[in-house]
This record gives C-alpha cells, sequence and structure tokens, in this order.
C-alpha cells in the first residue's frame, strides 16, 4: 500500500498557521482520498465514478494495487450507499439531512471499509479520521471518530438484522437493504423475476462485471481474438470474448486499438444478432439503427450487412453521440443522421430495424455504481411514453414482411412488456418468439419476449422483443 503522506494545512494569507486549533499535521492516505473525492464529484457534479476517478488516479500518480484499492472503495462505497448511510444514521447523534455533506463522503468509504472489505476496523477508522480532519478539522473529527467506532462494533450481517425490515413481513424491503439497492428497483426485479430469485439477482450486482468483446464480423474470428487477448471464446455469442474480471484496461488491447474489437457486454451482441435471423422473404439489405449512440450495435449491426452487400442507416437525436456512431462504423456501409427517431426524415421501406431505446438502464447496474441511488421512479413514465413513440415509429419505417427488434437495458416491466403489449394493441404488429432466435441461451423464461440476467447469463439484464410487420 502506498506510503502515507504527511499534508500539511494550506496556510492561511491572513494569519500564520494556528498550530493550537490542530496540533498535529494530518496524515492523509492518498489512496482513500481519491476515493472520497470521487464520492464528493458524483454528489455535487453528477459526475460517473467510473469516468472521474480514472484522471484523479493519474493525477496522483496512484497506480498498480492502490489504484485497485481505490476503485474498489469508490466504487463499493458508490454501490452501497443506502446500506452504508442506514448505518451512519444508526450511529450519529444527529441526521444525514443535517451532516455536512463532504464529512458524509468520508464516513461513506470509512463505513464501507469497515463492513465490506478486510481492511481491519481500527485501520479504517483512524484513516478515516484522518482526512475528516484535514478536510474538516478537529471538531468534526471527533464527531467522525464516534461514529465509525459505533460502526465497528456491528458486522454488516447484523447491521442488516438491525435496520432491514424483517424479511417474512418484507422480503423485498429486506433484500434490498441487505444488497443495497433502493427498494423501488428491487421491487422492479421482483415483479420482472419472482422473490426466489430475487436475491441472486441483487447480489449480481454488486459482482465486478467481466469486460466482454466483439470480434468484428469480417476481421477477425472470435477464436482468434481469445488467442490474442488471453481471454475466452464467450458462451453465446459466436463474435464474443469474455476476459477475467479485472483483467487491465480493454483499450489498451491491440485488437481494441486497431478496431478489429470493441467492448460490449455479450447481451448486447446477442440482441443485435437477434434482430437478423428471422427469415424475411425478399430484399434483406436495407437496414436501419434508430437509436444508434454511441454505436456498439450499429458496428456490429454494420459489419454483418457490409458483409452482405446491404447498408446500415443510423439515427441519432444527440449529436456528440452521433460523432461516437461514425466513428464506430467507419469503413462500413453505414450512413449515419442526427435526427429524432419518431420521425428521422428517412425514406420508409427498411428490412430489418433496431430500436435500442433510451431507459432506465437498471438492467446494466453493475457496470455503473452510482446509478440506482440516481435514477428515480419519476423517470419511467417519461421515458416509456418515447420507448412507445420510438417502437411504433420502427414499425412505420419497416416494409410489410420486414422485422423490427425492440431492445432496452432494463428489465423494468413498464419498459419491457409493458410497452410492447401497448405498441402491439395499438399498431396490431405481430410479436415473435423471439426465444427461437438466441440458440443455445439457457433459461430464457416463457417468451414470446426474452430477459437476459447478470445471474443467468453473466450479460446485462437486456430485454428483446421482436416483430414482423
Ligand atoms: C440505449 S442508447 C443506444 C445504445 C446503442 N444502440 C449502442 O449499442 O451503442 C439510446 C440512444 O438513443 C438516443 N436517443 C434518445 N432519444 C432519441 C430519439 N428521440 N431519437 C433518436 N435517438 C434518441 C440517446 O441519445 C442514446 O444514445
Amino acid at each position: 500500500m502506498t506510503e502515507r503522506r504527511r499534508r500539511p494545512n494550506r496556510p492561511s494569507k491572513a494569519r500564520p498557521p494556528q498550530r493550537k486549533a490542530n496540533p498535529r499535521p494530518v496524515d492523509v492516505d492518498p489512496v482513500r482520498l481519491v476515493a472520497v473525492e470521487t464520492l464528493r464529484a458524483v454528489r455535487e457534479r453528477d459526475a460517473y465514478a467510473n469516468l472521474a476517478l480514472p484522471p484523479l488516479l493519474q493525477q496522483r500518480r496512484i497506480s498498480g494495487r492502490d489504484a485497485a484499492l481505490a476503485t474498489e472503495l469508490t466504487y463499493g462505497a458508490c454501490r452501497a450507499q443506502g446500506l452504508l448511510d442506514a448505518v451512519i444514521g444508526e450511529c450519529s447523534t444527529r441526521p444525514l439531512s443535517e451532516m455536512d455533506p463532504k464529512l458524509l463522503d468520508a464516513l461513506r468509504v470509512g463505513v464501507y471499509q469497515i463492513l465490506r472489505t478486510r481492511i481491519p476496523a481500527h485501520a479504517a477508522v483512524a484513516s478515516t479520521v484522518d482526512i475528516v480532519r484535514f478536510e474538516n478539522g478537529s471538531k468534526l473529527s471527533g464527531f467522525a471518530n464516534a461514529v465509525l467506532r459505533r460502526a465497528a462494533e456491528k458486522d454488516e450481517q447484523q447491521w442488516v438484522e438491525q435496520i432491514a425490515p424483517d424479511r417474512a413481513e418484507d422480503p423485498v424491503g429486506h433484500l434490498a437493504m441487505k444488497h443495497a439497492h433502493p427498494k423501488w428497483i428491487a421491487q422492479a426485479f421482483a415483479d420482472a423475476l419472482g422473490l426466489d430469485e430475487l436475491e441472486d439477482a441483487l447480489a449480481a450486482d454488486d459482482t465486478r462485471p467481466a469486460v466482454h468483446l466483439t470480434a468484428r464480423p469480417g476481421e477477425i474470428s472470435a477464436d482468434e481474438l481469445a488467442a490474442i487477448t488471453g481471454g475466452d471464446p464467450a458462451p453465446y455469442s459466436p463474435y464474443g470474448v469474455r476476459l477475467e474480471a479485472g483483467a487491465g484496461d480493454p483499450g489498451d488491447l491491440e485488437p481494441v486499438q486497431e478496431g478489429f474489437a470493441v467492448v460490449q457486454d455479450e447481451g448486447s451482441q446477442l440482441v443485435s444478432l437477434a434482430v437478423t435471423k428471422p427469415e424475411i422473404s425478399g430484399s434483406d439489405l436495407r437496414w436501419l439503427d434508430l437509436c444508434a449512440g454511441p454505436g456498439g450495435k450499429a458496428g456490429l449491426l454494420g459489419a454483418l450487412v457490409t458483409l452482405d452487400g446491404g447498408t446500415l442507416d443510423a439515427v441519432e437525436q444527440a449529436p456528440h453521440r452521433a460523432d461516437l456512431v461514425r466513428k464506430a462504423t467507419e469503413g462500413l456501409s453505414v450512413t449515419v443522421h442526427t435526427a429524432d427517431g419518431r420521425s428521422p426524415g428517412l425514406e420508409p421501406g427498411f428490412d430489418r430495424v433496431l430500436v435500442d431505446a433510451p431507459c432506465t438502464g437498471l438492467g446494466a447496474l453493475r457496470r455503473r455504481p452510482e446509478a440506482r441511488w440516481r435514477r428515480q421512479p419519476g423517470d419511467v413514465g417519461e421515458l416509456t411514453k418515447l420507448q412507445r413513440e420510438l417502437l411504433i415509429s420502427a414499425i412505420e419505417l419497416t416494409r410489410p414482411g420486414g422485422i423490427v427488434g425492440y431492445v432496452v437495458c432494463s428489465p423494468h416491466l413498464p419498459e419491457t412488456e409493458g410497452v410492447v403489449a401497448d405498441v402491439v394493441r395499438r399498431t396490431g404488429v405481430t410479436q415473435l418468439d423471439a426465444r427461437e432466435h438466441f440458440p443455445d441461451v439457457p433459461d430464457l423464461g416463457d417468451g414470446p419476449g426474452v430477459q437476459l440476467w447478470p445471474h443467468k447469463h453473466g450479460t446485462d439484464a437486456m430485454f428483446c422483443a421482436l416483430f414482423r410487420v
């Protein structure tokens, strides 16, 4: 572990440093400090932890095992925030709402270490108190010390027993607290999956996902890519490779740098491929991706249709994301349009259309540590309206006999079955049994839509429904 560095208090311009108020110089562990600072960026600037942390690590020259520890503490404390806050609330004489937010950031990182790592409690307490003294002064460091010492009196399981609702009376509330999810998200998973599997589904959100790669069709095979990267061919996607979790930055891999492979969850590969599978009679050369940014699925579909001599039109509303699609599809027969997918101004008559609609992202919580606490149930209504409108637009843009695939990275029923049922009722479009187009993928439920799950398939929780127009 990095040596603890001595960081003196900043001298005041007006007065000499007040040695009496802070008699000991403050030792601050830089590894824990970046974790606290990243939590602050997430809270104050709505930053994404996985984008805010790496530049801080670089700036402070934190690498190797220290960087791994900083990442674990940052992502772990972001994910577990609800549980950590409940414990801090139990251990504090003042409510969380009255606590200095900077102090709360530090306490979250401290309590995370106590409850969910093997770091000895005394070390977690001492290093957190140092950070609080460094950032907030001696007065609050005493308060932090008291809270943390109380938190260390019980282990995680004992705290859950004390704080969470009784499992028999409120199983969803209990499991939500135990696995640090907002209750509405745990309820959404339970509605889609049933209570029996809820615990596995919530626990899977706390595991670090393996990185998946897509071998670009026509450039490199999955076997070749696996051999070069040291990964394993993916279990279900013929283009997929799974790398070991924590195998380093996939952006550094040569095939990724050269554009032969991209980072893409295997679930995203499978739903894209499913749209290409149902047979259609007549032409099959004009494809459309109606919500394409940043271009993962457009890259795979574009490569496949280019090999067949066809074209892909890719629509994306946000200009900077449309640029990312252009980059992701360079060299392919893909035309990118910056437009609203609800009225993109394109000639109808497409043979296959993918709608990978904006969604809550509840299916990818493993990848975005803070997302579960940022999303609100109130977001859902607006999103399902947009999802319905985009799906109806896709159906209108598809020729009779053509195929539409509706995809969201969420298992939340209003965004999945709810949107599908509503659009089928309004348009009379025929829904296909999507399970037939996920060959060799087990445990796909009762159909006709397909819901993938991290705990069952090792993929994001992608949903896919297929239609024939
Ligand atoms: C789930 S993401 C698509 C991911 C993409 N298919 C991929 O695999 O990389 C949804 C995208 O839809 C875009 N979007 C949102 N509203 C839109 C609209 N009305 N028309 C077209 N695109 C829209 C968002 O900016 C976002 O890039």
